[in-house]
């Protein structure tokens, strides 16, 4: 197997230009256009049914666009060869809406799954020990690789799908709502563990979340689907400083007022302050609402 894990330079591991997609008639995506930095995590969020998971299969090539281009860590989705896209396939975890465990194997068993598939040549024992150090580096303690899904909580088995999203060393992280479920403490610990993931692990993380305590917490940017396109993506504050109807209300209303107090960490408030200009990546449409115009973009 070609080993491309030292190629990639660039600032932007994920790329997305041009995206439609669509069921039928139902259009969700109409040339949409992303960027990725490059060590960022990065929030997705938007009303149920714009198109985040669509958008996240689209990336890791679950779903197959009708249109656009869409470049993960250098390469072009759909033009790799089988070979590199097995390659690329194994640079990246992914842990689904509800962990999507095998019932049937142990946490460490589902851990193993992944090391079986891209490195068959790896001894048993050699294997089962990378997997319980990925269900001790998810917050798990060791014996829950021997535990099933069954005998965990919802928070345990969110850590337990996280160890296998970490099974391979990726470079990306694709999280769909991970808190979805978790009692606030859960939740928070959770967020916590996702931050330092990053920070000792070097990730790059895309999260489809529509916990705003999670947004405030950890996401470097924020990029908000809506009118089947990225419309704005930015700080919180650079998005609060568009008068977007659904931005605003999305964030200034009383749930995004209650996150905003509920937040108490300074550093992470002052990291949001400095972090970079918004962008806005749609092309604007009657639909954006007042605002939009890119004179308007800057916080
Ligand atoms: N396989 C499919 N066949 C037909 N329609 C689909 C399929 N997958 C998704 N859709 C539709 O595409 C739209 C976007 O779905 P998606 O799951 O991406 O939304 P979402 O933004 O993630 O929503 P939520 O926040 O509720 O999870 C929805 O209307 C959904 O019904």
């Amino acid at each position: 197997m070609t080993d491309l894990r030292d190629d990639y330079q660039g600032e932007y591991p994920i790329l997305v230009e041009g995206l439609r997609n669509s069921f039928g008639e139902h259009v969700i995506h109409e040339d949409l256009a992303l960027k990725v930095r490059k060590g960022e995590v990065l929030g997705v969020v938007g009303g149920s049914g714009t198109g985040k998971s669509v958008l996240m299969r689209s990336i890791i090539g679950l779903q197959q666009p009708e249109a656009g281009s869409i470049t993960v860590l250098g390469h072009k989705m759909g033009d790799s060869t089988e070979e590199d896209s097995i390659d690329l396939r194994s640079r990246w975890g992914v842990l689904f809406q509800g962990g999507a465990l095998f019932s049937t194997l142990t946490v460490g068993e589902n851990v193993e799954v992944p090391l079986k598939q891209f490195y068959p040549e790896l001894s048993d024992s050699l294997r089962s020990e990378i997997a319980r150090f990925k269900v001790r580096l998810s917050g798990l303690p060791e014996d829950a690789a021997f535990k099933f899904p069954s005998e965990l909580s919802g928070g345990m088995r969110k850590r337990a799908g996280l160890a296998r999203a970490l099974a391979l060393d990726p470079e990306l992280l694709f999280l769909d709502e991970p808190t979805a479920g978790l009692d606030p403490i859960g939740a928070a610990a959770f967020d916590a563990l996702t931050r330092e993931l990053k920070e000792t692990l070097g990730l790059t993380v895309f999260l489809i979340t529509h916990d705003l305590d999670t947004l405030y917490a950890i996401c470097d940017r924020v990029a908000v689907l809506a009118d089947k396109q990225v419309i704005a993506v930015g700080t919180i504050p650079e998005l609060l400083a568009l008068d977007h109807p659904w931005i605003q209300e999305y964030f200034n209303g009383p749930r995004g007022r209650a996150a905003l107090a509920a937040k108490d960490d300074p550093a992470v408030s002052a990291e949001q302050d400095r972090g970079p200009q918004v962008e806005q990546t749609s092309t604007p449409h009657a639909g954006d609402g007042p605002g939009m115009d890119s004179s308007r973009t800057g916080a």
